[in-house]
């Protein structure tokens, strides 16, 4: 399975418009991959908390419609990372993920909200459910970010099938040492493989961490990005998690529940 975690560079001088055409064209130039991974609240910026109410979207706006269509024209899995979800009152970090027709199977509203050098807190309302879902290749669990910090989480996703952990996020570069530990250890201590797409570059005075990542369920990185834009590309091969799973039964010796 080719998989891809598209690194995007997040500039304070381009607007929504301008960065949601940019990583399009980035797509364009991706063939051949199974899945596709992009990071947290890319389109507007994560550290852009002025502009998240007016550029909140419904479910059925044009920020899943675009890349519904974009899945759709590529033939792949697209885990289209966060946008800022509006419904009725209320707004929610929510990423999406579509299939290789472009329907949306999977939506998941971040639960783990940062409150730490952030007004996500203040601005928005805390997802409630757990999200596996099924595709081609297995089950997939879906999370975002300071959710990385909270293992109940992807240990629940396992109790639910998961194999496969994918994490969009927008993780500053000042804990890039706590980043790399949680995408290696949520990835070994599950025996998944883990992908990560994390935002880069210098936005409204945070520097972002970069460092996006392919895990295998050994808990060794596979790739990585530095700190720049970049496209993470691996070759993964699922029949590990069952390899690894059956000689080092790890999961099944579990006491506590
Ligand atoms: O936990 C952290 O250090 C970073 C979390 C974060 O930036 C986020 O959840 O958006």
């Amino acid at each position: 399975m080719n998989v891809a975690s598209v690194q995007v560079e997040i500039k304070d001088d381009e607007t929504k418009e301008q960065r949601i055409q940019r990583v399009e064209s980035t797509l364009d130039t991706l063939e051949g991959y199974d899945l596709i991974v992009l990071p947290e609240i890319w389109a507007t910026g994560y550290f852009s908390f002025d502009r998240y109410a007016e550029e909140a979207e419904p479910m059925d706006g044009p920020f899943v419609a675009r890349f519904s269509a974009k899945a759709k024209a590529l033939g792949v899995y697209l885990f289209a990372g966060s946008f800022i979800e509006k419904d009725g009152d209320e707004l929610y970090n929510t990423s999406v993920m579509f299939d290789p027709q472009g329907r949306q199977i999977a939506s998941y509203r971040k639960i783990h909200l940062f409150r730490y050098g952030s007004d996500e807190g203040k601005l928005l309302t805390r997802g409630e459910e757990i999200t596996v879902v099924d595709t081609a290749f297995g089950k997939v669990g879906l999370a975002t970010c300071y959710d990385l910090r909270f293992p109940e989480l992807f240990r629940r996703q396992v109790d639910l099938g998961a194999e496969l952990l994918l994490v969009t996020s927008a993780w500053p570069h000042r804990r890039l040492m706590h980043w790399n530990l949680f995408n290696q250890v949520r990835a070994l201590e599950n025996q998944c493989y883990l992908i990560s797409s994390n935002c880069a570059g210098t936005t409204r005075g945070t520097l972002l961490g970069g460092h996006s990542q392919v895990v295998d369920p050994w808990g060794v990185v596979i790739a990585s990005g530095g700190e720049q834009e970049a496209i993470v590309k691996a070759h993964i091969d699922l029949s590990q998690i069952a390899h690894i799973r059956e000689t080092f039964p790890q999961l099944k010796h579990r006491v506590l529940r």
